[in-house]
């Protein structure tokens, strides 16, 4: 993927208070169409990709927190059949509109699963010592979150995620149910619910970039309105269900 930072100033113009980053926002190119995003970090996606190291694939150890496999027996008709699931938790996501950008503000992160699936499917293209850049994982995605939490509703879950991983301090009410959908329905089915909130400058109140103590790393970017359809189409660009 092409990296250009330009025209900062442009993006500040419109934009009243400075956001949080030091270097401030610019634009970045992203995929083979070349879809203009502003990276609110202003890090540079090569520059994020380059502190994945030592990556290396291993059988599930042991019982995960985050996923279950399972087989599942049933008769269907007279046919008796089994069908394996992973369990995984229900998670939230929130659709962000940026007013002052007129953007949609979207999270960008390494997904090492990603990283595994999209390099099998590089290797059965190309051939088996065809390798994925470390780029080719980091996915656009919209702000989401697990529901891990007991006692939480799911607005709250969506308010702390949107705190955390993109820095805006927003209110409860301000935060609107969209639709809920259902993940991987071959091998989880694990139920999306999706919200919308739009936010501006004046509701930073941090950096963003996820929990620290959780490891994530998260890269936050800003998707122009007019960039919206061009980037949906554009295949390479990874990106997850819930942000199309
Ligand atoms: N499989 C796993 N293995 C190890 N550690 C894990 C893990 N899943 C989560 N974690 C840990 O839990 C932390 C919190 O995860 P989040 O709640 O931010 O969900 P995430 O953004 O990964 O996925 C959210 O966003 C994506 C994209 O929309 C949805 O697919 C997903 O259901 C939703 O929870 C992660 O940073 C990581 O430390």
């Amino acid at each position: 993927m092409a990296s250009a930072a330009v025209d900062q100033g442009e993006v500040r113009a419109d934009e009243g208070p400075t956001p949080a980053s030091p270097s401030g926002p610019g634009y970045e190119l992203i995929g083979k169409s070349g879809v203009k995003i502003i990276d609110i970090a202003a890090k540079g996606l090569e520059v994020t990709a380059n502190s994945i190291s030592g990556l290396r694939v291993e059988p599930l150890p042991g019982p995960s927190a985050f996923v279950k496999p399972k087989s599942i027996y049933f008769q269907q008709q007279t046919r008796k059949r089994r069908w394996d699931m992973v369990e995984s938790h229900p998670s939230v996501s929130i659709l962000l509109y940026h007013k002052g950008f007129k953007a949609a503000l979207l999270v960008r992160q390494f997904r090492p699963a990603v990283y595994v699936s999209e390099t099998k499917r590089v290797q059965l293209e190309e051939g088996p010592t065809a390798t994925l850049p470390l780029t080719g994982a980091f996915t656009y995605e919209l702000c989401a979150g697990i529901v891990d939490k007991p006692g939480l509703k799911l607005e709250e879950i969506a308010k702390e995620e949107i705190r955390e991983e993109c820095g805006y301090d927003i209110p409860l009410q301000s935060i609107r149910k969209l639709t809920s959908w259902l993940s991987a329905v071959g091998i989880s089915g694990a139920r999306q619910t999706c919200y919308y909130a739009e936010i501006d400058e004046s509701m930073r109140a941090g950096r963003g970039g996820g929990n620290l103590v959780e490891g994530e790393e998260i890269d936050v970017v800003a998707l122009p309105v007019d960039q919206i359809d061009k980037f949906i189409m554009d295949e390479s660009i990874p990106k997850s269900t819930g942000v199309i």
